[in-house]
């Protein structure tokens, strides 16, 4: 590192890729970015995404770079063996098979309450401790050969200190793997021992602003978070604000006062990065459904954006269930996707488009509702992700979601908070910048959220014909 390093780095591990952004800790300035994209699939050796993090920092540059900080995708499988080395391939957040494992461990616990009560979260396939089942169940010589488990942003912050016998994590990702408890801020190694029938060494929870370690160049490593952490961490939401995340994941969050405990399973209780709590939903189908409905009419987005605008709100009755590769918001593992109501009247491309994406936004709605049943203040949304550079689910938003939304300018949010965590954990105080907001696209006809969400619900509750 040189003497005159004045410049953060801010990493985002996501599904789909990983971006890096060198950010100007005095303002949040972005100086330089590159991304790198990660291997398809639900199960991904963690080493793909060891060298795409070096190849974006190879890219950008760190000599004047003074910290970093790494957020990565929630819930991520990682298990080591006593050498530190992988035994197999990360199980991703969005890879289903662990679902009965989920129902296993709700019963053996006493109930679905009772995991809320416990760690705020209710866990489905997605929660880290269901994939630690699986393993032990479906893999147990894979399983014998573990001894430690870590987060994806967990593994790539301890490798960026050069893998020393001392791992950490912080609160926002420990919250997401089911046995971290946000009600009581403390790991439950029962509930590991439970899901994995013994007990595997965990990261040390690091305080928010807290320097984790440097690199072997001298960079000061920041705690890192999860993903949606991240973001929140950049944008900080207002009270009345909930975030919607269009990525790979639809994620629908905000900050809140205290842990939620949402029995329903709905809403998981998550942790924030600074202290706080982030009741959050995700489902498993964003902004891919948009690309399948892009496919499906041999478009590009722009001109799929068209054909969506053209059509009038509600599609002319045809729906799309957007549950493409099983669903976790609700709790539908094994759904997939379907076109429903389609006549020789309504099949048209530009119907086919505007149902797509009012299929999306409908997935989203519901899981805005399920927040504001929690107690949740919202009034207003803030769209961030791949998915919120659509110009269809811009205009189409306000009028699906029945609220005045806000698309945030297009940045890598994420990989922004992770960046200002760095600049945080290197000047001992959280910096002052906040990102730019432009006004809301108000609600202009209240009628068409009430008309186009009643018929997606016959459909999602198998009422349609
Ligand atoms: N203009 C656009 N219209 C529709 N989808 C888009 C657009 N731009 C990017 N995307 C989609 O956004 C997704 C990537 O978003 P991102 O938030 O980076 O995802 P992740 O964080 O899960 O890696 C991709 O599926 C990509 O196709
Ligand atoms: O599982 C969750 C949140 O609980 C997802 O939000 C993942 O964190 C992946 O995020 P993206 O890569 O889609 O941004």
């Amino acid at each position: 590192m040189a003497g005159s390093a004045r410049y953060v780095a801010g990493v985002d591990s996501s599904t789909q890729a990983t971006k890096v952004l060198v950010v100007d800790p005095e303002d949040g300035r972005v100086v330089r970015e590159a991304r790198r994209p990660h291997p398809d699939g639900t199960e991904v050796d963690p080493r793909a995404w060891w060298d795409a993090l070096a190849g974006a920092l190879g890219e950008v540059g760190t000599s004047d770079v003074a910290a970093i900080g790494v957020a990565g995708q929630q819930h991520g499988m990682v298990l080591l063996d006593e050498h530190g080395e992988p035994v197999r391939d990360a199980l991703l957040w969005n890879d289903t098979r662990s679902a009965p494992d989920a129902t296993a461990l709700i019963e053996e616990l006493g109930g679905a309450a009772a995991w809320a009560e416990a760690v705020g979260t209710v866990p489905v396939a997605s929660i880290t401790a269901t994939k630690l089942r699986w393993t032990s169940r479906a893999e147990p010589d894979v399983a014998a050969r573990a001894r430690r488990v870590m987060l994806p942003h967990d593994w790539l912050t301890w490798r960026l200190r050069g893998s020393p016998a001392d791992a950490t994590t912080d609160r926002g990702d420990a919250s997401g793997t089911g046995y971290w408890s946000t009600v009581t801020g403390e790991y439950r190694p029962d509930l590991l021992e439970m899901a994995f029938g013994r007990a595997l060494d965990v990261p040390r929870v690091a305080e928010p602003g807290e320097v984790v370690g440097h690199t072997p160049d001298g960079l000061a490593v920041s705690a890192g978070t999860g993903d949606n952490a991240g973001a929140a961490l950049a944008i900080a939401p207002a009270e009345g604000e909930v975030v919607i995340s269009i990525g790979t994941s639809g994620a629908v969050f905000t900050g809140h006062d205290r842990p939620s405990t949402d029995a329903s399973g709905l809403v998981a209780g998550f942790a924030d990065a600074r202290g706080g709590y982030l009741p959050l939903l995700a489902t498993l189908n964003a902004a891919r459904v948009l690309g399948v409905g892009a496919a499906l009419l041999g478009v590009e987005p722009d001109e799929f954006d068209a054909l969506a605008r053209a059509a009038s709100p509600g599609a002319d009755g045809l729906v799309l269930l957007p549950y493409l590769d099983g669903e976790r918001t609700p709790d539908r593992p094994d759904a997939q996707g379907r076109y429903v109501g389609l006549t020789t009247a309504n099949g048209t491309r530009e119907n086919l488009a505007r149902a797509t994406v009012e299929g999306m936004l409908c997935g989203l709605a519901d899981c805005v509702d399920a927040l504001i049943d929690q107690g949740v203040p919202v009034r207003r949304a803030l769209l961030i992700g791949g998915g919120s550079r659509s110009g269809a689910v811009a205009d189409l938003a306000p009028e699906v979601l029945g609220l005045p939304v806000e698309v945030l300018s297009p940045q890598e949010y994420v990989a922004l908070g992770a960046a200002r965590q760095a600049a945080w954990a290197l000047r001992g105080e959280e910096p002052g910048w906040t990102v730019a907001r432009e006004t809301s696209r108000d609600v202009t006809d209240a009628s068409i959220s009430e008309q186009v969400r009643a018929r997606y619900a016959d459909v999602r509750d198998g009422h349609a014909p």
